[in-house]
């Protein structure tokens, strides 16, 4: 029941790949104990799984391209009603791509109140992603689909920013620095909400 879900907190955290979207989620998941789902993680165990739609997602994220909207969405509700009683809140990680998926969430789910865009330079990301690369084992972390998921991003994913700009729930945070001194940034943008 999406009934479950009214009321709660949403927060949408856009960024580019390897921006730092997990990392500053953790962070806010240890100080203000909201529940992080990333929607990337979400399709990569479905895809650990074995399943054959894991098989088909797979193929889809090989190649830094975008998952059909209904099954990442499905994927984020489901796991939204699986915590509603003990959340207060939910940092939504890797959601919308694209500003399709934010209308659709909004029609399924609820609207944000906030949106946390993690900024970093494209030549960062890229130094970030092929160093987790190195550890990983994620098989989109290598030079190639790198940079499609980079081109995706600026193609499909910064309209998004703009989309919510006009609501005023947009926070821009410089993802350039230290990561404590990001999450300083973060934190009084979650701060600001209540
Ligand atoms: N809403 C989403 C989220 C993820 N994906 C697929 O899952 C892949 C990995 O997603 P994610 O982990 O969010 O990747 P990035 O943001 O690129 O990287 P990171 O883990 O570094 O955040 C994407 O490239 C894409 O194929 C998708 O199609 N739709
Ligand atoms: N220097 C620096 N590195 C960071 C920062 N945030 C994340 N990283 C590193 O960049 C990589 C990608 O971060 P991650 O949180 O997975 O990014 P995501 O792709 O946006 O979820 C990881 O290896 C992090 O350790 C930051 O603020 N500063
Ligand atoms: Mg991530």
């Amino acid at each position: 029941m999406a009934d479950k879900l009214k009321d709660k907190k949403i927060i949408f955290v856009v960024g580019g790949p390897g921006s730092g979207k997990g990392t500053q989620c953790e962070k806010v998941v240890a100080k203000y104990g909201y529940t992080h789902l990333s929607s990337g993680d979400l399709l990569r165990a479905e895809v650990a799984s074995g399943s054959e739609r894991g098989k088909q997602l797979q193929a889809i994220m090989q190649k830094g391209e975008l998952v059909p909207l209904d099954t990442v969405l499905d994927m984020i509700k489901d796991a939204m009603i699986a915590k509603a009683d003990t959340s207060k809140g939910y940092l939504i990680d890797g959601y919308p791509r694209e500003v399709k998926q934010g209308e659709e969430f909004e029609k399924k789910i609820g609207a944000p109140s906030l949106l946390l865009y993690i900024d970093a330079k494209g030549e960062t990301m890229v130094k970030r992603l092929m160093k987790r690369g190195e550890t990983s084992g994620r098989a989109d972390d290598n030079e190639e689909t790198i940079k499609k998921r980079l081109d995706l991003y600026y193609k499909a994913t910064e309209p998004v920013i703009a989309h919510y700009e006009s609501r005023g729930i947009v926070r821009k945070i410089d993802s350039e620095p230290p990561v404590d001194e990001v999450f300083k940034h973060v934190a009084a943008a979650i701060d600001g909400l209540k």
